[in-house]
């Protein structure tokens, strides 16, 4: 009601100016970048966001850093963000990597590329890797590293603690990504790429947490500056993109006839360069995000050992890969997830043309960050929005969902053109993966004080999940 009210306010409010979005006082030059550090720096800044949401509205304006953007949470006006979008959707990129593509004179993936560039690239990535029933196999590669991790925390961790249980999981997250790109040549290859794979995941979660640390300083002064968190970026970055572009290169012969995604791209008139530097960075981004979801949802389910014996039982009636990806309950746990922890807690686009957003004209050119932490967080959306509560994204009898009040107040991985083109590899693989643990294993937490989301340029556990494993 309130929720239906507040939208229909934006939508209908009369047009105002820009400067007049609500925004909150700060320094010269620097913004309210001193608040943002009072309220726990970087790392906090979905939480910082959240209040500032509570305090301005769903829609306000604050420079942080070196960015200054227009901050939206209200459903209605995010879906209507992605409909202004233009042909080429743009959206923020960070900071440290563009200098170093720029110093280094680095070519980039998807996720880098704008323009023209990007819509050729990105309409051919399309028609392989988001359509159902393109014809490329997903479920058999990702069936297979699943498998292979289950069996091997039976060997190693049954009765016992994961040790290194991030570091597990991006391994896990890379193996699975390299299978989903070789498809059947994955299985027959995976002790020649084991120790290339392993340099690549430590380098990538290096990457991250050297990035993070740069977040809140402009790239070209801690460049100027030599900092330390700049130089062991450009080393971690170095050393992955070398460690990716030899594995991608040893993959290449092995997919020439067709074999898993990359045999597909092989397949295209694409030059070499182009299909090494889509793929390099397809591995990056893979990497850090199911890596830090699939933490997530064995922290949840750990907390929640009824959840797990309900969802055991439904599998138990269930046994091809294909029907168990599909199960409510298990798709539901990802849902909830994914609401509750967003990889991305901000979307961006920038406004290719003067739009109303929210009753304001935002002018061309400026930049728009949608807060779904804080959508997916609001009790207008959610009905107790804090709970995890896998059972409010199945549908009643009238097919509604049971406990959602506007689904695109969650949006884990966007809408529209430049949405995630990994999204259904990525379902795929964490809702397999996880059905499989829980088939296997009681999931418990050894330390159950609970653990915060923080920033690290995606979100990720504030503390080491530790988590204790009992063979059902
Ligand atoms: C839970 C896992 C994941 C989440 C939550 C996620 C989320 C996102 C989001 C929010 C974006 C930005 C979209 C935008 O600006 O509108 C994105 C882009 C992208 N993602 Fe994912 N992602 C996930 C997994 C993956 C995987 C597994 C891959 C590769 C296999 C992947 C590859 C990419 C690429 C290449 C882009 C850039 C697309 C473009 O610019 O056209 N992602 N992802």
């Amino acid at each position: 009601m309130w929720r239906r009210a507040v939208s229909s306010w934006l939508a209908n409010a009369p047009s105002h100016p820009a400067t007049e979005i609500p925004s909150p006082r700060g320094l010269p030059i620097i913004g309210t970048t001193l608040d943002l550090i009072a309220a726990g720096g970087a790392p906090r800044l979905h939480e910082y966001v959240d209040a500032r949401h509570r305090q301005l509205g769903p829609i306000y304006r604050e420079s942080i850093g070196p960015v200054n953007g227009v901050f939206v949470a209200d459903p209605n006006e995010m879906r209507r963000v992605f409909t202004l979008e233009g042909k080429y959707p743009k959206h923020i990129l960070p900071d440290a990597w563009v200098l170093y593509n720029k110093m280094y004179g680095s070519k980039r993936g998807l996720f880098f590329m704008n323009g023209e560039e990007w819509l050729h690239f990105r309409r051919i990535m399309n028609r392989h890797w988001l359509m159902p029933g393109s014809g490329y196999e997903v479920i058999g590669p990702c069936d297979f590293v699943a498998t292979e991790l289950v069996d091997r925390w039976t060997r190693k961790y049954n009765g016992r603690e994961v040790i290194g249980l991030e570091s597990e999981l991006y391994r896990w997250a890379i193996k699975i990504t390299v299978a989903v790109l070789m498809g059947d040549k994955y299985s027959k290859n995976q002790q020649r790429i084991e120790d290339m794979v392993e340099h690549f995941t430590s380098f990538i979660r290096l990457i991250f947490q050297e990035s993070a640390r740069l977040s809140l300083i402009p790239a070209t002064v801690a460049e100027f500056l030599k900092i330390p968190a700049w130089r062991n970026f450009v080393s971690a970055v170095d050393e992955a993109l070398a460690v990716a572009n030899s594995l991608i290169s040893v993959l290449m012969p092995e997919c020439q006839n067709g074999e898993g995604l990359l045999g597909a791209l092989l397949a295209e008139e694409i030059e070499h360069n182009d299909v090494v530097r889509i793929m390099v960075d397809l591995c990056i981004a893979a990497g850090d995000t199911i890596a830090s979801s699939i933490q997530w949802m064995m922290y949840l389910l750990a907390r929640n050992p009824d959840l797990q014996d309900e969802l055991n039982a439904e599998l138990l009636e269930v046994h091809r890969p294909e029907d168990i990806v599909q199960l409510p309950l298990v798709r539901g746990t990802m849902r909830e997830a994914l609401r509750l922890y967003p990889v991305a807690p901000f979307l961006s686009r920038y406004m290719p043309e003067d739009s109303m957003i929210g009753g304001y004209r935002v002018p061309s050119g400026d930049l728009i960050l949608l807060s779904i932490y804080t959508s997916g967080h609001d009790a207008r959306n959610f009905p107790e929005p804090d709970r995890f509560w896998p059972q409010r994204w199945t549908r009643d009898a009238d097919g509604n969902y049971k406990g959602v009040s506007n689904p695109f107040a969650s949006l884990p991985f966007a809408m529209g053109a430049r949405s995630c083109i990994g999204r259904r590899i990525a379902e795929t693989q964490l809702t397999l993966t996880v059905a499989k643990v829980i088939q296997k294993f009681k999931l418990e937490l050894i330390e159950k004080k609970p653990v915060d989301m923080m920033l690290r340029l995606v979100a990720v556990p504030s503390r080491p999940v530790r988590l204790w494993l009992t063979e059902r």
